[in-house]
């Protein structure tokens, strides 16, 4: 018996990503908790006839919506409109987050929880610190959802290559991301040098990258207003979501290559050895991970020692923003004490 519980669930993100949940053969109830509309959500998918069982749960039901959850998933919090930055959103989203993240320490003490609320570089800072303070932090149950910059990663590495000789789907055990979400955070890896030859020049390869990082914004100007990905980041949230759940299940991955996920380095085996191979300190970073009934237990470093002179310019330049993101997630629950 698996439940899994989204948070902001009858949102842009929240009703399609509910939806693929209601498809997977790993869940058996589904609880859907939002300040509106849950219930409503809920009752549309519970015609739906897979195995679980769907219910919403309404503002004051937050409790009952956690009780017995082995997976949060928050996508709860605002999304960006054209001329902001993922940052600006930081002011309503960090305490959405970290509220939410206590009610999960409360009610749903072993759930993994799986951040997708922006700025991911700092929400999830938030999400750990916050629980540090509770006494309740387990860093391989913390993981901040990277997966729709991997998805851009392989999309538009096959667009750039020409889908016709290299297929999307051969596209996935050839590049991975790396660092953080947000711009020059996001890093990704063409791990097959052949691959990467095939970008026949600089001006090529970096529009490449330059696409991937900032493949967000083209979501939020293309919807003047009305917010940014939700579609492709129900799918991406998917794909994360019933990785974890298929861990749980003990099943391994049918796809090549680990996700990455956006995690607390020192909390997990390879953490400390990530660190020292990139010469840094920073204690949150997204990078292929390896769960063990639905849990990180290893960061995976391998990857590291095949990255190109570009690919390690990218890092640094990552590092430095990062390294601004987190401290300011873990300020903002320090200075709630
Ligand atoms: N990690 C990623 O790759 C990624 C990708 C896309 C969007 N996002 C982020 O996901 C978040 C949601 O985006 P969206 O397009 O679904 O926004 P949305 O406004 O359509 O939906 C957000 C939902 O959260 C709900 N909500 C707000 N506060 C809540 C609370 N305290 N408890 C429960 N529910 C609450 C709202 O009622 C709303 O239904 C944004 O912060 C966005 O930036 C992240
Ligand atoms: O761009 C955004 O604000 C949403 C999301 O982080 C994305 O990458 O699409």
């Amino acid at each position: 018996m698996t439940k899994v519980t989204v948070l902001g669930a009858a949102g842009g993100i929240g009703q399609p990503l509910s939806l693929l949940l209601k498809m997977s053969p790993y869940v058996s109830t589904l609880a859907l908790y939002d300040l509106r509309l849950a219930p409503g959500v809920a009752r549309d998918l519970s015609h739906i006839n897979t195995n679980s069982k769907c219910r919403g749960y309404g503002k004051d039901e937050l409790a009952d919506a956690l009780k017995g959850a082995n997976v949060v998933v928050i996508p709860a919090g605002v999304p960006r409109k054209p001329g902001m930055t993922r940052d600006d959103l930081f002011k309503i989203n960090a305490g959405i987050v970290a509220n939410l993240v206590s009610a999960t320490a409360k009610y749903a003490p072993s759930a993994r929880i799986l951040v997708i609320s922006n700025p991911v570089n700092s929400t999830v800072p938030v999400a750990c610190e916050t629980l540090k303070n509770l006494g309740q932090f387990k860093p391989g149950k913390v993981m901040g959802v990277t997966t729709l910059d991997v998805v851009r990663a392989h999309t538009f590495l096959s667009d750039a290559l020409g889908a016709d000789h290299y297929g999307r789907e051969a596209m996935k055990s050839h590049v991975t991301v790396i660092g953080g979400h947000s711009g020059t955070t996001i890093v990704p890896i063409v791990t097959n040098a052949k691959v990467r030859s095939k970008l026949v020049n600089k001006r090529q390869y970096d529009a490449y990258i330059h696409r991937v990082q900032f493949g967000g914004d083209e979501v939020v100007e293309a919807k003047q207003g009305a917010g940014s990905a939700t579609l492709s980041m129900a799918l991406a949230g998917f794909q994360f979501t019933n990785e974890v759940l298929r861990s749980i299940h003990l099943e391994k991955r049918a796809e090549p290559g680990p996700l990455p996920a956006f995690i607390y380095l020192p909390g997990v085996e390879g953490g400390k050895e990530l660190q020292s191979k990139l010469g840094t300190n920073i204690e949150y970073f997204a990078a292929p991970v390896q769960m063990l009934r639905g849990d990180v237990v290893r960061v995976d470093v391998d990857w590291v020692d095949g990255l190109s002179d570009e690919e390690k310019k990218a890092i640094k330049i990552c590092l430095e923003e990062l390294d601004k993101n987190v401290q300011k997630g873990k300020r903002f629950v320090q200075s709630k004490l």
